[in-house]
C-alpha cells in the first residue's frame, strides 16, 4: 500500500489543521477514513498523532486536547481525507470494570470508522484500560466490524517495562486487532506503520459494506447537516451584516466558535 503527503513530498510543508468536528461539504463521504486515538491518561495519544503527521516528536504536548486533524493521503494510488481525531483522556472507575468517559468522546467513538486503542508499555493500570474501553466501542457500535489496532507506546522505556509482548498480543487478538509496540519519541516508522494499517484496515472494511447506493440514509443526515452549517453561517453573516448598518457592530463580543484553522508546520 501506498501512502504520501497529497503534496508528494514526504518530509516538505503542509498544514496540520484542527477543523470542525464535524465534516463540512469538501469532504466525500466515501473518500473520508476517521480514526479516533483513544486511551488513558499520558499514554501518548497526542504524541503519536502528531508523530504520524509531521514525523516530529515534541515532548511537551498540550493535555486532554481533543483536537481534530485532517489531511489529505494517498491510499493506494486514491486520494482520500484523512481525519484523525485527539481525546481527552479514559480513566477506570473504582471498581475497574466502567470507565470515566466524557460525552466528547462518546461521540468521537460514534463518529469515527476506525479506532486506536493506545496503552504505554510503562503503565499496567493504562494497559488494563483497554479491555473496558473497548467493550464500551462496541456499545456503541454493537453490530459490525470495528476496525481497530492496538498501540502498545514508549517502547524506548524498555527498563521501565511492565507490560510484555505477548500480553499485548494477546489483548489485540480478543479485541480483534493487530498489536502495534511503537515509540512516538524515537520511531516514526513504527507510528507510521501502525495508522497505515488501521487506514488500510477502514478502507477495507468500508469496501465490504459499500454495497448500498449513494442515497443511504448516512449520506443524507451528512448532506443534510452541511447544509444546515452553511445556513447557519449565512444567517450569522446576515446579522453581521444588519449590525453593520444600524452602528451595532462591536456593541458585544461575538460567541460563534472561531472556524478560522490554525497552522502547524512540519
Ligand atoms: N519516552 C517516551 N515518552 C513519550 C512517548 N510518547 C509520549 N511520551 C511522553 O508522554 C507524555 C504524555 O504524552 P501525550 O502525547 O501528551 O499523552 P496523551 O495520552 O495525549 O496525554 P493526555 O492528553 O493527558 O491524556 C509526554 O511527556 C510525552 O513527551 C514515547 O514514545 N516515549
Amino acid at each position: 500500500m501506498n501512502m504520501n503527503n497529497s503534496s508528494g513530498g514526504g518530509s516538505g510543508n503542509f498544514l496540520l489543521v484542527p477543523i470542525p468536528e464535524y465534516p463540512l461539504l469538501d469532504c466525500v463521504p466515501n473518500k473520508t477514513v476517521k480514526i479516533v486515538v483513544l486511551g488513558a491518561s499520558s499514554v501518548g495519544k497526542t504524541a503519536l498523532i502528531v508523530r504520524f503527521l509531521t514525523k516530529r516528536f515534541i515532548g511537551d504536548y498540550e493535555a486532554n486536547t481533543g483536537a481534530l486533524y485532517s489531511r489529505k493521503v494517498t491510499l493506494d494510488g486514491e486520494e482520500v481525507s484523512l481525519q484523525i481525531q485527539d481525546t481527552p483522556c479514559v480513566a477506570l472507575q473504582d471498581d475497574a470494570d466502567g470507565l470515566y468517559c466524557q460525552e466528547q468522546i462518546n461521540r468521537s467513538i460514534y463518529w469515527a470508522d476506525g479506532y486506536v486503542l493506545v496503552f504505554s508499555i510503562t503503565d499496567h493500570s493504562s494497559y488494563r484500560t483497554i479491555q473496558p474501553l473497548y467493550q464500551h466501542v462496541r456499545r456503541i457500535h454493537p453490530s459490525g466490524n470495528i476496525p481497530v489496532i492496538l498501540v502498545g507506546n514508549k517502547s524506548d522505556l524498555l527498563r521501565a517495562r511492565q507490560v510484555p509482548v505477548d500480553e499485548g498480543e494477546t489483548l489485540a487478538a480478543s479485541v480483534g486487532g493487530v498489536y502495534f509496540e511503537a515509540s512516538a519519541r524515537e520511531n516514526h516508522e513504527g507510528v507510521h506503520a501502525a495508522f497505515l494499517h488501521l487506514c488500510q484496515e477502514v478502507r477495507t472494511s468500508a469496501c465490504a459494506f459499500d454495497t448500498t447506493p449513494q442515497t443511504t440514509d448516512l449520506s443524507f443526515n451528512y448532506y443534510f447537516y452541511s447544509l444546515h452549517v452553511m445556513v447557519c453561517l449565512w444567517f450569522y453573516r446576515l446579522i453581521e451584516l444588519w449590525e453593520e448598518l444600524t452602528g451595532r457592530n462591536g456593541e458585544e463580543a461575538s460567541t460563534w466558535p472561531d472556524l478560522n484553522p490554525q497552522t502547524c508546520r512540519s
